[in-house]
């Protein structure tokens, strides 16, 4: 079964402190998405492999460690998970960006798909898929599925904000996906919303609302 890791790190909880609030800013929700992500990075790279090298300082030869598994890629859910992707830079910027662009019918709550585009050699690597919020599940699980049908086999999916009812869904369909989550939330509403959630991440984040 997929590992789940619920962020602990006192930084993430009061950053989502403040994202979640009705007041705050475009700009600032934008500023602390991004902060957010980098700190998630971070906690999920954490198991990435090393090996060790030799090299020279200007003083002596010596040891140093080099990653050494997998190269990596980071892969948003369009919009909302473009709001990720310059965090997850800041701790990986050698990561090639793959789009997958799927939005929820606001009727169905199912995701509907309108874009991919993935680096050509993304079977070859660990992608990190990230999109701010994990509701239905919907939206992850199609990604996802979207990703393997291209051969992807290692992934990771990383949200800012999940419902219960999301992460047992991702974690039946998709076993072989640890899933790091900034903060768990206690249920949808009849909209398929997030409670208490941030609202709409996409409108938050670009303004559009
Ligand atoms: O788990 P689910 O029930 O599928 O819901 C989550 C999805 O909904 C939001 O995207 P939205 O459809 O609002 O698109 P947007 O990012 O373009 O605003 C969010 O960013 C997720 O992709
Ligand atoms: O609460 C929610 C659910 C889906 N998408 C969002 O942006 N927010
Ligand atoms: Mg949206």
């Amino acid at each position: 079964m997929a590992k789940v890791m619920v962020m602990e790190h006192p930084l993430i909880q009061h950053k989502i402190g403040i994202i979640r609030r009705t007041g705050t800013s475009s700009k600032e929700f934008r500023e602390l998405v991004g902060e957010v992500a980098m700190f998630m990075a971070y906690e999920a790279t954490r198991d990435l492999k090393l090996r060790e090298i030799e090299i020279e300082t200007p003083l002596a030869k010596t040891k140093a460690m080099q990653l050494a598994g997998k190269k990596l890629a980071v892969v948003p859910i369009l919009r909302a998970g473009l709001g990720m992707v310059e965090g997850m830079l800041a701790m990986i910027p050698a990561a090639k960006v793959g789009h997958i662009g799927l939005y929820r019918d606001p009727d169905t709550l199912e995701p509907v798909e309108y874009y991919c585009k993935l680096p050509a050699d993304s079977s070859e690597r660990e992608v990190f898929v990230v999109d701010p919020m994990l509701a239905t599940g919907g939206s992850a699980v199609a990604a996802i599925a979207m990703l393997k049908e291209k051969g992807v086999k290692n992934i990771r999916f990383l949200c800012l904000i999940a419902a219960p009812e999301g992460l047992k869904k991702l974690q039946e369909t998709h076993p072989d996906v640890d899933i790091y989550v900034g903060a768990l939330d206690d249920h949808l509403n009849e909209h398929g919303y997030i409670v208490p959630g941030l609202g709409d991440a996409g409108d938050r984040i670009f303004g559009t609302k």
